[in-house]
């Protein structure tokens, strides 16, 4: 019987409700392939702080490094808002990304199609669906840059971020990129702001150099500002999104909302090794946490990219993706994608909902 151990990082929030349901679903996969997975569970971000005073202790760590595949929750929260930069809860899933070399994170927002009318989009422009997977770039850009921090001025401050990428940075990513592009609709859009910074113009050249090695796919070039506008206007254009850090994480939250919900966005941050993470796109939503209003389908569906990513098991990331369809098709919906008419369900019964689903499949 194939084994496979998976380290838990439930963190924050919503994100211990949402990965308890993404539990389940593995739970139910594991029986039904005849595959066991062990799980541990660690400490990460505010829940980290608080027993141990760092957010990111060594014991969480060395298990990632030897357990390699990572379920995480989310992080964060208004209790540990004042902290300093390197204190915060936030610091444990930056470090983990750097420290584990994790530069690819794929985030992929389809519009399942009963959904179309939890999107704010008009439904003629929804008509043709909403199939994008944004390449995010996750170890570099101004997130990590050099110098940073703060100095005292005669009057108030100075605050400095630096924004760097080298070309290898570049090339890798869009590697990835295109790479994954000759395996959909074969069409690359890098977005960058190379009208006005330095690392934007070394992105342009690198990613068009790149592009040489792929000529069946299409490459095209936008402006950040015009790609967040392109993304409500015509959203049907986009195949993959290629971008940087800083970028990639405004634009995935811009997609997911284009499919209905922050709830509904998953994501793999992978590397060159098979060590990775899977993660909803969202944040611990302390507006909503503890009342089981989360929609748990994001963090069901980065439990999906595990099993295709890390143990290649796509024909069960496909039964994951089919129960989550037909879930909603039936009309059950967290409060965050319900209208008028729906079944309402709170977070556990939505995970139930969906692993029920997949043990009726063959
Ligand atoms: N990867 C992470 O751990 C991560 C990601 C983003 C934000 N954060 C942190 O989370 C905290 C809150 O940040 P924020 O409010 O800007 O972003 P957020 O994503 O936590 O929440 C934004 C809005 O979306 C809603 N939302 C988010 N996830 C949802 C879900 N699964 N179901 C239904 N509604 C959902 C929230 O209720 C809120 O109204 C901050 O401390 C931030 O730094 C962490
Ligand atoms: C919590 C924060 C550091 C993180 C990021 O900015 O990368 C989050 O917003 C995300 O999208 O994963
Ligand atoms: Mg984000």
């Amino acid at each position: 019987m194939a084994k496979y151990n998976i380290v838990l990082l439930p963190g924050d929030g919503i994100g211990p409700e949402v990965v308890k349901e993404a539990v389940k679903v593995l739970q139910v996969i594991g029986d039904k392939y005849t595959i066991s997975f062990n799980f541990t569970e660690a400490l990460v971000g505010g829940a980290a702080i608080e027993e141990t005073g760092d957010p990111l202790p060594k014991e969480t760590l060395e298990l990632c490094r030897t357990h390699k595949y990572i379920l995480f929750g989310a992080v964060g929260g208004p209790k540990w808002e004042d902290l300093p930069r390197d204190k915060r809860p936030e610091r444990a899933i930056l470090d983990l990304r750097k420290k584990l070399e994790l530069y690819a994170n794929l985030r992929p927002a389809y519009l399942f199609p009963s959904l179309a009318h939890s999107s704010p989009l008009k439904e003629e422009i929804l008509k043709n669906g909403i199939d994008i997977l944004v390449v995010r770039e996750l170890t570099g850009d101004i997130y990590f840059g050099e110098p940073r921090g703060r100095e005292a001025l005669e009057y108030g401050y100075k605050a400095i971020d630096t924004a760097v990428y080298t070309s290898r940075e570049i090339e890798r990513i869009a590697r990835k990129a295109f790479e994954i592009a000759k395996k959909r609709r074969k069409k690359v859009t890098s977005v960058d702001k190379a009208n006005v910074l330095e690392t934007s113009r070394l992105w342009r050249e690198v990613v068009t150099e790149v592009s040489k090695k792929y000529p069946q796919i299409e490459l095209n070039h936008q402006y950040v500002d015009n790609c967040s506008m392109q993304l409500i206007k015509n959203p049907r254009q986009f195949d993959v999104i290629l971008t940087g850090n800083m970028f990639g994480d405004i634009l995935s939250d811009e997609a997911s909302m284009l499919i209905g919900s922050i709830g509904l966005l998953p994501s793999a941050s992978l590397g060159e090794r098979d060590i990775a993470i899977y993660e909803p796109i969202h944040g611990s939503a302390p507006d909503i946490a503890g009342q089981k209003k989360a929609n748990p389908i994001a963090a069901i569906l980065s439990a999906g990219m595990m099993l295709k990513y890390s143990f290649d098991m796509p024909e069960a990331e496909e039964q994951i993706k089919k129960a989550v369809i037909s879930t909603l098709e039936e009309g059950y919906r967290t409060p965050d994608i319900l209208r008028e008419g729906d079944l309402p369900v709170d977070t556990e019964t939505m995970g139930s909902l969906i692993a029920e689903k997949i043990k009726t499949y063959k």
